[in-house]
């Protein structure tokens, strides 16, 4: 009955939608190939697997929700239980600090592919791709400067975690057979003035030189910038100025993370500029609360129009969705399922536009057709493709997920202290 009813509201949406020159049948094929990456740290706090570390370098969890991912075979069923409520095949994401180091302490420049042979296995088994991060906070080098640091020793360190790491990510490409995304972002900053903008960011570059000295096939580097850090709220090393600058010089990827600029700032409007200037960028999906505070993704207006920007520019291909939050106040599964489904909702809003009788309008001058048809878009039945969807997709339609996961909780994480 209730696959009666979806079909029924799909099938009038279908027509809706066609009246305006969309096609939904192509729109599911779309949405179906969106991979989104999910990030491994929503799971434990960003904690990772390096025993007694604490979160530094500007980041922070709030909340203390029971049932956080302790170990890595916690932290892999809990990711595949959220998945499981997600439509689609998606990646994960991980960050160095999250290698199988075999319960022995291994020092970020130590780290190796071998360190991360069982996660590419797992992956592998479970139908998932990677995409990696190195990591430089949490850490006793971690300091306020990393790879910008003026002490040769400590800026060594780093460059030889990052040249690893970048190791790691192309043997992670080279197996799945589709490139693997890293993400290089540095918390480097000072809380206070600093007279010295200039000399940090000159050793970022050199460090930057050096890190991609070595050219890979299998990975692709994308660096992330940002405005500010808890406790480095003066200056950041890495700003967008820098990264855009580096990025364009050296035709790496941007990373556009949500929560890294200014409230008033809008992250859809650099997709095009950037576009045109980098061969493709990488997004960390997120949810700004008044600063970088990394609520939880929901389907509202920013990241409605970050992926409207993404289909207008006809970049599907050019740009990889990753997600980053991590909030520690409520279920961490949940987490995962509100934030991963929203995006999709929104991207397959994105999609769903009638974007053709648009662009008709706007080449016409006709202003008024335009904000009236972009205004009526949004109440167009684009919920029913989404149930559609997911009922193709075989996972939970609409709020059902909430019971499920509230069963995983009382069988699962609720007995883990
Ligand atoms: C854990 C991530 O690498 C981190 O969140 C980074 O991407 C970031 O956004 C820091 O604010
Ligand atoms: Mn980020």
């Amino acid at each position: 009955m209730k696959e009666e009813l979806i079909t029924k509201a799909y099938e009038v949406a279908k027509e809706r939608y066609a009246a305006l020159g969309v096609d939904v049948e192509k729109v599911m094929e779309q949405l179906q190939k969106v991979a989104i990456s999910m990030h491994c740290w929503q799971a434990d706090d960003v904690l990772g697997f390096e025993s007694g570390s604490s979160l530094t370098g500007g980041i922070q969890t709030t909340g203390n929700y029971p049932g956080k991912a302790r170990n890595m075979e916690e932290l892999r069923g809990d990711i595949l239980k959220a998945a499981s409520y997600i439509p689609g095949k998606h990646r994960l994401n991980l960050h160095e600090i999250y290698g199988d180091f075999g319960g022995t302490f291994v020092d970020r420049d130590q780290v190796e592919v071998k360190h991360f042979e069982s996660w590419m296995q797992w992956a592998a088994e479970n139908g998932m791709k990677l995409d990696f991060n190195s990591t430089s906070f949490s850490h006793p080098k971690s300091g306020n400067l990393s790879l910008s640091n003026p002490d040769k020793s400590i800026r060594d360190f780093w460059i030889e975690h990052t040249k690893r790491c970048r190791a790691i990510a192309e043997e992670m490409g080279r197996r799945q057979g589709d490139p693997c995304i890293m993400n290089l972002w540095v918390h480097d900053g000072s809380k206070d003035v600093t007279v010295n903008r200039m000399k940090y960011r000159e050793l970022f570059k050199d460090s930057l030189d050096q890190i991609f000295a070595t050219e890979y096939k299998n990975m692709k580097d994308c660096l992330e910038s940002k405005v500010f850090g808890i406790g480095l709220e003066s200056y950041t090393v890495g700003s967008n100025e820098f990264c855009v600058g580096y990025s364009v010089q050296h035709q790496k990827l941007i990373t556009i993370d949500t929560g890294h600029f200014h409230p008033t700032e809008s992250a859809a409007d650099k997709v095009s500029s950037m576009l045109l200037f980098v061969p493709e960028l990488m997004l960390h999906v997120s949810r700004p609360i008044r600063w970088d505070s990394d609520h939880v993704t929901i389907m509202d207006d920013p990241t409605l129009e970050l992926f409207q920007e993404i289909v207008r520019c006809n970049a599907l291909d050019r740009v990889h969705i990753g997600l980053d939050y991590f909030d520690a106040s409520i279920n961490r599964i949940g987490a995962y399922v509100i934030g991963t489904r929203a995006a999709q909702k929104c991207m397959l809003r994105a999609l769903l536009e009638p974007l053709a009788k648009l662009r008709e309008y706007e080449a016409a001058g006709q202003g008024f057709q335009r904000l009236a048809l972009l205004e009526e878009a949004k109440a167009l039945p684009w919920n029913a493709v989404w149930d559609m969807f997911c009922l193709k997709n075989n996972v939970p339609v609409g709020e059902e997920f909430i019971a499920e996961i509230e069963k995983y909780e009382a069988e699962v994480t609720s007995k883990r202290n």
